[in-house]
């Protein structure tokens, strides 16, 4: 039977990241994709102009028709924008959710614009990233959860270390902001696991993280370990980069593209 995942993210009016970034690669992958959208943004490849909450009932009932019909084989969450959302999605999920949860725990977009409020913060690591199989920060926002620096590999390490301690069963610090690679480490409370990546010179990153963790929850779903499911995600994005660097949507950080893996064979990705 076909797999099902969910997100529960901003939406992007251009269409490279949040939900329009999370269902292309559902469905590139091959799932079928569900969305509960918290936030509205009208942002370009140029940056973000305008944002706006979703009412907290609206996400309920969102979350609740969704889980009342069809139920998720995995979920991720994207930009949840403020404190009170934070707080419905991980209440919701606490009591309604019993997939792989991949939480990336969005700060700020690509061109710079905050996208979650500063109070939000301690709801994450109370509420959400408690409940998380996967928690995805890139390194700013390891920084902000760990509350330590990073400048090192070693220091990616300490802060994954750090908050694990918040009680997610694994963490992927993202490398992407990191001049010369793209190193992710992934982080399941025993092994530090590598994941080296080329870095492809490209400003075509708009909707790495969102992709990145989409293709995690995909592989999730299908059954696959935190640590297979990181190493095939990273493959799909890596090669979204590829083809984003010669295909270029907009006038500013173009989004990744999703297409270079249709018609693909499963086999080789496996
Ligand atoms: N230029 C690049 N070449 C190859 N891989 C990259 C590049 N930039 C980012 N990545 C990879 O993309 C993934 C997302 O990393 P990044 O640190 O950019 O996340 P992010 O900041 O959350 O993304 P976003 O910009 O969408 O918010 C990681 O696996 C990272 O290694
Ligand atoms: C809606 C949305 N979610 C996430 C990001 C992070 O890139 C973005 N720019 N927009």
């Amino acid at each position: 039977m076909i797999k099902k995942c969910l997100t529960i993210a901003g939406s992007d009016s251009s269409g490279g990241a949040g939900v329009q970034a999370d269902l292309k690669t559902f469905s590139a992958l091959g799932t079928y994709g569900m969305s509960c959208i918290s936030a509205l943004t009208a942002q370009n490849t140029q940056g973000v102009d305008k944002v706006e909450n979703v009412s907290q009932a609206m996400i309920r009932g969102q979350l609740a028709a969704i889980y009342s019909d069809i139920v998720p084989d995995a979920v991720k969450t994207g930009m949840l924008s403020c404190r009170e959302t934070v707080e419905t999605v991980a209440g919701f999920l606490e009591s309604h959710n019993q997939a792989p949860l991949v939480v990336d725990p969005v700060m700020v977009a690509t061109t710079g614009a905050r996208l979650l409020d500063e109070e939000a913060i301690i709801s994450y690591k109370e509420r959400l990233i408690p409940l998380a199989t996967l928690v995805t920060p890139n390194i700013p926002e390891a920084e902000v959860l760990s509350g330590m620096a990073i400048h090192t590999e070693e220091d990616m390490k300490q802060a994954a270390e750090k908050i694990m301690g918040l009680g997610p069963k694994a963490v992927l610090i993202k490398g992407g902001h990191k001049v010369h690679d793209a190193t992710d480490f992934l982080y399941d409370g025993e092994t530090f696991h590598v994941f080296r990546g080329e870095k492809i010179d490209t400003e075509n990153t708009h909707g790495t993280g969102c992709t990145l963790s989409s293709a995690l929850a995909v592989y999730l779903a299908q059954g696959y370990s935190v640590v297979r499911a990181a190493a095939l995600a990273k493959k799909y994005l890596t090669g979204a980069i590829r083809k984003a660097a010669v295909e270029k949507v907009g006038h500013g950080h173009g989004p990744v593209s999703h297409f270079w893996f249709y018609g693909n064979d499963w086999g080789k990705m496996k």
